[in-house]
């Protein structure tokens, strides 16, 4: 029994729940998900039935013109081919541990399918013993993450599916994803420090965009995904280890009226065009490619950047399923189960006593004070 491989004893059932935003398959799903977007709480905070008709109003208003976004890119987004191949990665090297876990990785999205009540419904046919939510978000919000624990644990009440849960809530300096994303920064910048050489141009300036959120969403909830953003794009610059390296973080998507937290990566744009300095840009948010960064970052800022004249714009790739990236997931997955074992699984009272991490769960974002989280 002793000298008898993992794999020939019976092994424990572990469901991997990857979280993403999801994205439309046709420009039919568009206006619907859309509205399913402004019908979130944790996106709009308004009581029903007024956020209701509020998300039927913006989704209607802003339907045309995502649609025009998502032609650019064939009509639909690619985010669930893409966290597929992720998912599959993440299985396999999980798989390959041979440390006493079939896995199996579930994809739930949270504005378009895979809805969270099939996925959930899926691991309860599967018949999992124990899950590990994992958001593929590596800096946590209320808006991204949170919504998704809270909607997948609002899904398990629904199916029946009772098997512990245990949340990787945030991973913003998880030495995987920051390597990964180190070694793809460097070879953006080194080659646009090679076409600045050539034009006869300075060094580059390195602009990390992440995704914007309102304001008030950062000082009203607590929300920790700004300071995480930093840490992410600090411990990159840190790994690059480039002297004088012209850096910043800026923050771009933004759409309605509230004021959002910035700056801008189209300012960052205008004030590198007025500079004439060549640009890198790093998504930093994201770890899939879609419609923010086929489009916004690889489209319309680029011809931005191409009438202010900026020498160089390079766009760096998100880490997809680059092997460090992977790697750094299974860590993830690892100390997330460690936290299971030692101090049991996340309760369920994160509907009424807050909506992010639980607070036996001992990284950054649980030290925060819990935001109120909306109804
Ligand atoms: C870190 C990731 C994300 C945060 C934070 C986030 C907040 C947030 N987003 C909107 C509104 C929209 N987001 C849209 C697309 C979209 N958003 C993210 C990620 C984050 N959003 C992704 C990955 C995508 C792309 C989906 C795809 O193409 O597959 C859209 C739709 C596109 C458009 O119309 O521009 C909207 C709208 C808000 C209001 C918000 C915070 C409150
Ligand atoms: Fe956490
Ligand atoms: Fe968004």
């Amino acid at each position: 029994m002793k000298d008898m491989p993992m794999s020939e004893l019976k092994r424990k059932k572990r469901a991997i729940i990857l979280f993403n935003l999801g994205g439309p398959d046709g420009p039919d799903a568009v206006k619907p998900f859309l509205f399913n977007l402004f019908n979130d709480p944790a996106i709009i905070s308004l009581p029903n039935p007024f956020r209701y008709f509020l998300a039927k109003l913006i989704s209607s208003r802003r339907a045309p013109i995502a649609r025009e976004i998502y032609n650019h890119i064939g009509g639909k987004s690619p985010l669930l081919e893409l966290t597929k191949d992720q998912a599959d990665a993440l299985e396999t090297a999980l798989n390959g541990l041979d440390d006493g876990y079939e896995n199996r990785c579930f994809i739930a999205m949270r504005y378009w399918k895979p809805f969270a009540d099939e996925s959930a419904a899926a691991v309860k046919a599967w018949g999992a013993d124990e899950q590990i939510l994992l958001p593929l978000y590596p800096q946590f919000s209320t808006t991204t993450s949170g919504s998704s624990v809270k909607d997948w644990k609002r899904a398990c009440h629904k199916v029946g599916l009772a098997a512990p849960i245990k949340t990787a809530c945030c991973y913003p300096t998880n030495p995987g994803f920051i390597d990964a994303s180190a070694e793809m920064v460097k070879a953006g910048y080194e080659n646009a420090l090679k076409k600045a050489a050539y034009l006869g141009v300075g060094k580059p300036r390195l602009l990390f965009s992440a995704h914007g959120v309102p304001k008030a969403v950062i000082t009203k909830r607590a929300d920790p995904y700004q300071s995480q953003i930093e840490k992410s794009a600090q411990a990159v610059v840190d790994k690059m280890a480039i002297a004088d390296l012209d850096w910043l973080v800026c923050y771009q998507s933004r759409v309605g009226p509230m004021e959002w937290i910035g700056p801008s990566t189209e300012h960052e744009i205008e004030r590198a065009g007025k500079d004439g300095v060549p640009l890198v840009i790093v998504p930093i948010a994201f770890v899939t490619e879609h419609s923010e960064t086929l489009v916004e970052l690889d489209i319309e800022y680029r011809e931005i950047a191409d009438e202010l004249k900026i020498p160089v714009y390079e766009r760096v790739r998100t880490v997809c399923s680059h092997p460090l990236f992977i790697s750094g997931l299974v860590d993830v997955v690892n100390e997330t189960q460690q936290e299971l074992d030692q101090n049991g699984p996340d309760d369920y009272a994160v509907e009424t006593r807050g909506w992010w991490c639980p607070d036996e769960h001992s990284c950054a974002v649980a030290k925060q004070p819990m935001g109120a989280g909306p109804a």
